[in-house]
């Protein structure tokens, strides 16, 4: 893979994550003091569990939907096989979202970016995984702390999607040489950053999203038992495609 190659690779997946970022950094920047007031904020925690689970899967349902277009952009991805096109997608889309989530998270005033405003962890008291809330706010939390740039944010979700680690793969070779390449893509850009150090940060992060994701399972499945029509008739079809 020659030097041309992997500098057309990077400026790819860049563009890539650029067209498909939901909002632009500046515009969650620009958004940042904008906090739910107090009446607001016990609005969302009068909501029933039911209702504020649906709302939150409508929110996670628009933020993958960027994520499955961002993934088909990759260079290599369309031309794994299908199979291993939805296998990449179950397994790593929600880990795409929480590291894209970490754009949007204000670190002075632990507050996340939902519904147009920005939350603290007590807006989700009705959800009831207090867990779930309190590690997907720590992740935020971490992730803003190793201030990646928009390049580094885009490689690195690229990174955690094009895994020849996930079961169920047919064409694990091919995988694994489309995750070569984007591999090689981080580094240069890491290299040209003057950041290589970053890059075992970054591994160790995958493990956190890992267990964070099968929390979020955890808790779906916990919900699908309390409240099973609500999911099968009231959640995104590819929330349940995805996570169910
Ligand atoms: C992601 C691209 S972006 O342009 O940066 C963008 C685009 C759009 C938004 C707005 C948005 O949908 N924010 C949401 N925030 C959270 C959230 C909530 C608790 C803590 C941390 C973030 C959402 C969730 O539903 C969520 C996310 C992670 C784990 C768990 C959950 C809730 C469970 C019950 C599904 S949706 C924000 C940012």
């Amino acid at each position: 893979t020659s030097l041309l190659h992997i500098e057309e690779i990077c400026a790819s997946i860049v563009r890539s994550h650029r067209e498909t970022s939901q909002y632009r950094v500046e515009e969650l920047q620009a958004l940042r003091w904008k906090v739910f007031s107090r009446e607001e904020i016990h609005a969302y925690q009068s909501k029933s569990v039911d209702e504020m689970w649906q709302h939150c899967a409508l929110r996670l349902t628009d933020a993958v939907q960027y994520v499955v277009e961002f993934a088909k952009r990759i260079p290599g991805f369309r031309q794994l096989c299908q199979n291993d096109q939805i296998v990449l997608l179950k397994s790593g889309s929600m880990e795409v979202v929480l590291v894209r989530m970490s754009r949007m998270f204000n670190t002075e005033n632990s507050t996340v970016f939902f519904d147009g405003k920005f939350a603290g962890k007590e807006l989700f008291k009705s959800l009831v995984c207090n867990e779930l809330m309190t590690s997907a706010f720590d992740l935020a939390h971490s992730l803003c702390a190793l201030r990646l740039t928009e390049q580094q944010v885009a490689l690195f979700s690229a990174l955690v999607l094009i895994n020849e680690d996930r079961p169920c793969l047919e064409e694990r070779g091919r995988v694994e040489r489309v995750r070569k390449e984007v591999e090689l893509a981080l580094s240069h850009t890491l290299h040209r950053d003057n950041q290589e150090g970053l890059l075992h940060k970054l591994y160790q992060k995958v493990a956190v999203l890992k267990s964070l994701c099968s929390l979020h399972i955890e808790k779906l499945r916990w919900f699908r038992q309390l409240y099973p029509l609500t999911v099968q008739s009231l959640f995104p079809p590819l929330y349940k495609e995805l996570f169910g």
